[in-house]
């Protein structure tokens, strides 16, 4: 149960304040997140770590010297939004370029992805990584699509560790891609977390079981088992991790290992301990040795309860990475270094300004009304649905799918009435709906809608009254970026399942002439059944991919929302056609 907070929605958001408030001699806030307080040494490469809150320490909590250089820090297990991620990079920017590293979560995937292209458009260098380390997420040929759990400390650190040595950014990623590749994590928990302002668990595990490979956001594990002893516990991860050995690594025995025990946020350090002291000696009888071993809350889920162990296989380059000194909030390795105060907040750059809104005609701002009241609706329909956008994403997900909708198309709402004040035209007050909704939100959902809103404004434009056919096309814009994007295609148990039909219907239906309210009823219908349609698909993409059979009977969150969304958008259509005032 998390107790103390005060409205959840702020939740992650006054943790990061605090934070940055209780360690000021290592970090500095920013928009987005936190960078070091004493910055990035020029011509070093900036390692930015990121991802979403509920996880202390990670990601604010290891920024510091020989660790990261920043963290952007997303809404609770919802991935930071690539503005976020732009903003902490340039502010962590050194001038040799940044590597943004992050666990392999789709959410985490889109935002990072757009981040860096967005960062090249500055003249920053950024290149993307993904940690992979979860071996219970996907099978061994399968290993990209593995999650990031725990092994994102080793993998973060001795990347960071080569930045700080003064290698190039090509070489600071190759360090990352090494270190990922002989790190390898096993999980197992006996209860979920209860996020702030939930009065119930996210999931749940039966009384005196174990989940076997539960993720940290409670994505489906392996298998189930009775609750095991301390030993058998040990016993369990180590034998896992010993069965999977890298490609370059024959044999245990003989070979140095750097190992994580990590407590998910209710098992406490003394029983870490009486497991950690079987870990030790099952690891010893394999012929493993130990290299600076941590035992403790590395990556948390809240008061989750559930250990993991996780195994990096070093060798000479990688172990002086490993052993190298750190110096952040939550991880210190070394000779301990006398912090110096942070400068007050004189900003390294200057913030990002999208506020600015181009010339448009009188027909178009016109037309921003009914794109006023289609946002109103969406929001309002969010809202009316949110508690049930949760549930149907706990199933397989991780519940916050209604949480984030409703942050994204609040601001949503909000930037647009914004931007229809400052005599925005229909596509410009769209677009800024994206970008705010992308930001707040930021999560899968948050990248997809962001990018639906976008393509519908850029294709609608400010010049003309949107007409049947440009919202169609806008719309069909939107599928193709969408997937695109995601990589997702229909059947995959997605929102894809319900926003293709609903664009080729409605580019039918518009084709045929007539009114877009018209043409929108039709393609509503088609969303409506196309969504209902999810229930009887295994998932293919997403976080519940693994061990999907959970998912089956409930329809898919995203497809969900987009019906619901179609449908309320109708309400408030024009009975006349848009360029007819
Ligand atoms: N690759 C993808 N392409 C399109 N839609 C996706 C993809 N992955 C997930 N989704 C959609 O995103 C929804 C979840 O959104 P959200 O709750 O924001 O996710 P998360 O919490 O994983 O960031 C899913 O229900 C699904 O419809
Ligand atoms: O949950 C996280 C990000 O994944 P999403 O796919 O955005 O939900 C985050 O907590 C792990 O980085």
């Amino acid at each position: 149960m998390t107790r103390l907070f005060n409205d959840p929605a702020a939740f992650a958001d006054e943790a990061l304040e605090g934070f940055a408030a209780a360690h000021r001699g290592w970090v500095r806030p920013v928009t987005g997140g936190v960078v070091r307080a004493a910055g990035t040494p020029a011509g070093q490469v900036a390692v930015v770590v990121g991802g979403g809150s509920g996880h202390y320490p990670a990601f604010s909590g290891l920024v510091g010297r020989g660790l990261a250089h920043g963290a952007a820090v997303g809404n609770v297990f919802a991935s930071p939004s690539a503005q976020q991620i732009r903003s902490v990079a340039r502010f962590a920017s050194g001038g040799a370029g940044v590597l943004l590293m992050y666990g392999n979560y789709a959410g985490d995937v889109l935002h990072f992805g757009q981040a860096a292209e967005r960062l090249a458009g500055d003249g920053i260098e950024a290149r993307t990584f993904a940690v992979t380390d979860d071996i219970s997420s996907a099978a061994p040929e399968e290993s990209a699509k593995r999650r990031g759990i725990a092994g994102d400390l080793p993998v973060f650190k001795t990347a960071a560790a080569a930045a700080e040595e003064g290698l190039p950014l090509d070489e600071v990623v190759r360090v990352a891609e090494h270190a990922n590749a002989r790190t390898r994590s096993f999980g197992i928990a006996f209860s979920g977390c209860t996020l702030p302002g939930a009065d119930h668990p996210l999931f749940t595990v039966p009384e005196a079981r174990m989940a076997v490979g539960l993720g940290i956001h409670g994505e489906p594990g392996i298998g189930e088992e009775s609750l095991p002893t301390a030993d058998e516990a040990a016993r369990l991860m180590v034998a896992a991790l010993l069965k999977e050995l890298p490609e370059d690594v024959d044999t245990p025995a003989g070979r140095r290992a750097a190992v994580i025990l990590n407590g998910l946020g209710s098992v406490k350090y003394e029983e870490l301990f009486v497991v950690y002291r079987k870990v030790a000696a099952l690891l010893g009888d394999a012929g493993v040795d130990i290299v600076d071993p941590e035992v403790g809350e590395l990556v948390t889920s809240f008061d989750m309860a559930g250990v993991s162990l996780t195994l990096t296989w070093l060798d000479d380059r990688l172990e002086q990475l490993w052993r190298a000194p750190a110096d952040t909030p939550a991880y210190r390795k070394g000779a301990p270094v006398a912090q110096e105060p942070a400068a007050e907040a004189v900003p390294f750059v200057e913030d990002i300004d999208d506020t600015r809104v181009p010339a448009a005609t009188e027909e178009s701002r016109a037309s921003a009304a009914h794109v006023l009241a289609a946002l109103n609706a969406l929001a309002g329909t969010v809202d009316t649905h949110a508690d049930e956008l949760g549930r149907i994403d706990a199933v397989a997900g991780d519940g916050d799918h209604g949480i984030g909708m409703r942050r994204g198309s609040t601001a949503a709402l909000r930037a647009a009435v914004r931007a229809h004040d400052l005599g925005a035209g229909a596509g410009t007050v769209l677009v800024h709906a994206a970008d705010a909704w992308a930001d707040k939100a930021g999560g899968t959902s948050g990248a997809l809608w962001g990018t639906i809103l976008r393509s519908l404004g850029t294709r609608l434009g400010d010049q003309d009254a949107p007409t049947a056919t440009a919202v169609a096309r806008g719309v069909s814009d939107a599928s193709d970026a969408v997937r695109r994007l995601g990589g997702a295609e229909v059947g995959d148990k997605t929102m894809v399942d319900v926003l293709v039909p609903f664009a080729d219907s409605l580019a039918e239906a518009a084709a045929e002439g007539g009114l877009l309210t018209e043409a929108w009823q039709r393609a509503a219908l088609a969303a409506e059944q196309a969504a209902a349609a999810t229930a009887d698909l295994l998932p293919r993409k997403g976080r519940a991919r693994p061990h999907a059979e959970k998912s089956l009977g409930t329809p898919d969150a995203g497809a969900h929302s987009l019906a619901l969304i179609t449908r309320a958008v109708h309400g408030v259509l024009p009975a006349h056609p848009l360029d007819q005032h």
